[in-house]
């Protein structure tokens, strides 16, 4: 499990760390473990061009230290001060000792030129909004050298809690990661700006529950559903699929296609394009009866491809089963009519559909994912799936939130989010938290991209038929 913390919690925990450790221990830590990575990149210290980005906070005095580091080892290092008055001091000591200069910003244009790397320690996790503009052009400066960047802490200029770019922000090649990640480390937009991000251990004791996390392959693996020996196909759990219309029948197809591979022992289809479904999928039980009649399920997808019928949303959403609404299911479902089920909903909107139901603008959702799909949660009292470029999972209780790292931008494809329903869904019916189903319906579904793309371009169905082969390799 990769864990993310908010800033609040991470200044806590520093406090805490200090006052048992001598002065500037912990920056010393940081510096060690910067400098070591900054080594590995080089390959080679000794000759090579390190520029330093210095800030006035402390950002900037592990830079200073890291840089110290690196010009002991024979590096000609040289530090770029945005604010010579208000530089870290011990640590502009620790350069200068060490054999390294220190130049105002307005040399650092040639400086920047002719490095081999680049440490942005502008800001870090003591900034707030886009780069201020006496800051910007320094890393407009560094976008534009040949040099590796590595990005102190964070890349200066994002917003740590939440992945948010709301100006100006460094692009680094690495970034450097103190004592955890942060949120905005695995989101985007400022997941792009941070390149790989490599976690120095600092010895910060955080709390139980993080901010974000990001699941991996082994506890993918233990939340995977496992038929038992006694198992039969009702106890595996039967997952109903409201879905397609004459319109759309591709979407019932697809939506069945990702439910008979998710775990459940049985999927029923209701709606319009039963006969679709059983063409393609014969093992399919079809009903033309409605939801409500269709017989007994552990749990209901509904609304992929469904057009403007409200009846069955309606009538999925009275029942006291898990539910998952989808596609146009999130349009026709009522508020009130979610707010009020006794069993788990689950929402699936991607970036557009996830916008009208707050009001808002899709670049607005984009631009703020983790506030977008928390604020959904909490509005609609359910725990919701952000699909996109970074996929990210909330339950309504405002607890730790799931983000996605498997997924890959070949998913974009039309109906891949049909087949990812489908396989939430049977997740759902097997028995998995709202909150599970959807992170490794997520995990595996991203795993089961990559896999059919193999980086060519794959439709839906494929990634539908990669389903097997992602989880037996996370099942291994
Ligand atoms: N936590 C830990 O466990 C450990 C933390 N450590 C390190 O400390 C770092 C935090 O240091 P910090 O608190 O001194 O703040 P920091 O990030 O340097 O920023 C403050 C400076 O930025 C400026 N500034 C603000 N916004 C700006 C903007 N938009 N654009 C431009 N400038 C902006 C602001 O200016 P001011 O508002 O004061 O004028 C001030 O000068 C942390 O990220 C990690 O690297 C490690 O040493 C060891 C363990
Ligand atoms: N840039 C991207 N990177 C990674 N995954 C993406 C990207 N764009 C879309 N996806 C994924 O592709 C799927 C598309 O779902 P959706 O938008 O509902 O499409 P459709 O309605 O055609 O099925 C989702 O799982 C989403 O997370
Ligand atoms: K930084």
């Amino acid at each position: 499990m990769r864990s993310a913390y908010r800033v609040e919690t991470v200044r806590t925990a520093e406090r805490e760390l200090m006052a048992r450790l001598p002065d500037g221990a912990l920056m010393q830590r940081a510096a060690a473990g910067l400098a070591a990575a900054c080594a590995d990149l080089l390959g080679r210290v000794y000759g090579s061009r390190v520029v330093l980005l210095v800030g006035s906070g402390d950002n900037g005095g592990d830079t200073l230290y890291a840089g110290a580091r690196l010009a002991k080892r024979g590096a000609g290092v040289t530090a770029v001060l945005l604010n010579p008055d208000r530089t870290h001091p011990g640590g502009l000591r620790a350069l200068r000792r060490a054999g390294g200069t220190a130049i105002p910003p307005h040399r650092a244009d040639r400086a920047v030129h002719r490095a081999d790397l680049v440490l942005d320690g502008i800001v870090g996790i003591g900034g707030k909004g886009g780069l201020r503009p006496d800051a910007a052009p320094l890393a407009e400066l560094a976008a534009a050298s040949r040099a590796a960047v590595v990005a102190v802490d964070l890349p200066s200029g994002i917003e740590p809690d939440t992945g948010e770019v709301r100006g100006t922000a460094v692009r680094a090649d690495l970034t450097v990661t103190f004592g955890t990640h942060k949120p905005g480390l695995l989101i985007d937009p400022a997941r792009e700006y941070a390149g790989s991000v490599r976690l120095v251990d600092i010895g910060l004791a955080l709390p139980a529950d993080p901010d974000l996390q990001a699941l991996q392959h082994a506890d993918v693996a233990a939340l995977l559903p496992r038929p038992a020996a006694e198992s039969d196909k009702y106890r595996r759990g039967v997952v109903g699929i409201a879905a397609g219309s004459a319109r759309y029948p591709g979407a019932a197809v697809l939506a069945v296609s990702g439910a008979l591979r998710g775990g459940a022992g049985a999927v029923r289809y209701v709606g319009p394009a039963g006969d679709a479904v059983i063409a393609r999928f014969p093992e399919t039980l079809v009903s033309d009866r409605g939801p409500k009649r269709a017989g007994r399920v552990q749990a209901w997808v509904v609304g992929p491809g469904a057009g403007d019928d409200a009846g069955p949303v309606a009538e999925v959403l009275a029942t006291d089963v898990p539910v998952l609404l989808d596609a146009d299911g999130l349009r026709l479902a009522d508020l009130d009519a979610v707010r009020a089920r006794s069993a788990p909903t689950l929402m699936t909107p991607h970036a557009g559909e996830a916008a009208a139901l707050l009001g808002t603008s899709r670049g607005e959702v984009e631009g703020a994912r983790l506030t977008a799909v928390r604020d959904l949660a909490r509005r609609y009292d359910a725990t919701v799936l952000l699909k996109g470029s970074t996929t990210l999972v909330a339950g309504p209780d405002g607890g730790t939130a799931r983000v996605n790292p498997t997924g890959t931008p070949w998913l974009a494809t039309a109906g891949s989010g049909d087949v990812l329903s489908g396989l939430a869904g049977s997740l759902l019916a097997a028995g998995l938290t709202a909150l599970d189903a959807g992170s490794v319906a997520a995990y595996v579904h991203g795993l089961a991209g990559r896999y059919a793309a193999d980086g060519a371009p794959a439709g839906a169905h494929d990634v539908a038929e990669a389903i097997p082969a992602a989880w037996r390799d996370i099942r291994d």
